[in-house]
């Protein structure tokens, strides 16, 4: 086990910079994840927010979808933001015709939900697991969770919606802690890494 979790960020499209900063703030070693073998390499990795269906078929150009799906089955921690939930979700309501996601979370995630109402704003959230005040959250053409089986944990709900989810290994949030410059959730999926990393050299 490394003592410092090296930790790749799916840099296919979306916001991989600043999900790379909020890392390296966090107390990991972050890498972007274009290749297989990159992927190979990592303890734990962000799907970032962006557009889910670009992000879905240019993940099966890459030859990175069987590849991500074996990892994430196989127990590799996962956070995904916006985007990224999308992605994580066993299934999408509403997806565009061909629109794959890698699942790992079972929940029906509703895509530009909260879109249709507001484009794009900021509200403060609660997150369980979070210490100290609510985390801003900035939601951009955000999903939310429609539905979730009995194994995931609800984190945080918005208006009587569900934004942020846990399902073991997996970490999925509605909105973008990597534009706010609090790290804090970023901080609960490098131990949660680091966790799994403790257990799987026991
Ligand atoms: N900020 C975002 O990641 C937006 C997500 C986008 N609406 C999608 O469906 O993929």
């Amino acid at each position: 086990m490394s003592a410092t979790p090296v930790i790749g960020v799916l840099a296919l499209q979306g916001d991989v910079r600043e999900h790379l900063i909020a890392l390296a703030t966090a107390d990991a070693v972050a890498r972007p994840v274009r290749r297989p073998e990159e992927l190979a390499e990592v303890d734990g990795l962000v799907i970032p927010g962006g557009e889910s269906t670009t992000i879905s078929k240019l993940a099966e150009l890459f030859g990175l979808m069987e590849p991500l799906r074996a990892r994430v089955r196989a127990g590799l921690p996962v956070y995904g933001t916006c985007a990224g939930m999308i992605m994580l979700a066993d299934k999408i309501l509403d997806p565009r015709s061909g629109q794959e996601t890698l699942g790992g979370i079972d929940m029906i995630v509703r895509r530009n939900a909260f879109g249709r109402q507001n484009e794009s704003f900021e509200a403060a959230v609660d997150v369980r697991g979070v210490e100290g005040d609510p985390v801003e959250g900035v939601f951009i053409r955000a999903p939310w969770v429609e539905s979730v089986g009995a194994a995931v944990e609800v984190l945080a709900e918005h208006e009587g919606h569900i934004v942020a989810v846990r399902q073991g290994n997996a970490l999925a949030t509605s909105f973008h802690p990597e534009l706010t410059g609090d790290h804090r959730i970023h901080g609960l999926f490098v131990d949660m890494v680091r966790a799994k990393d403790a257990a799987g050299s026991l």
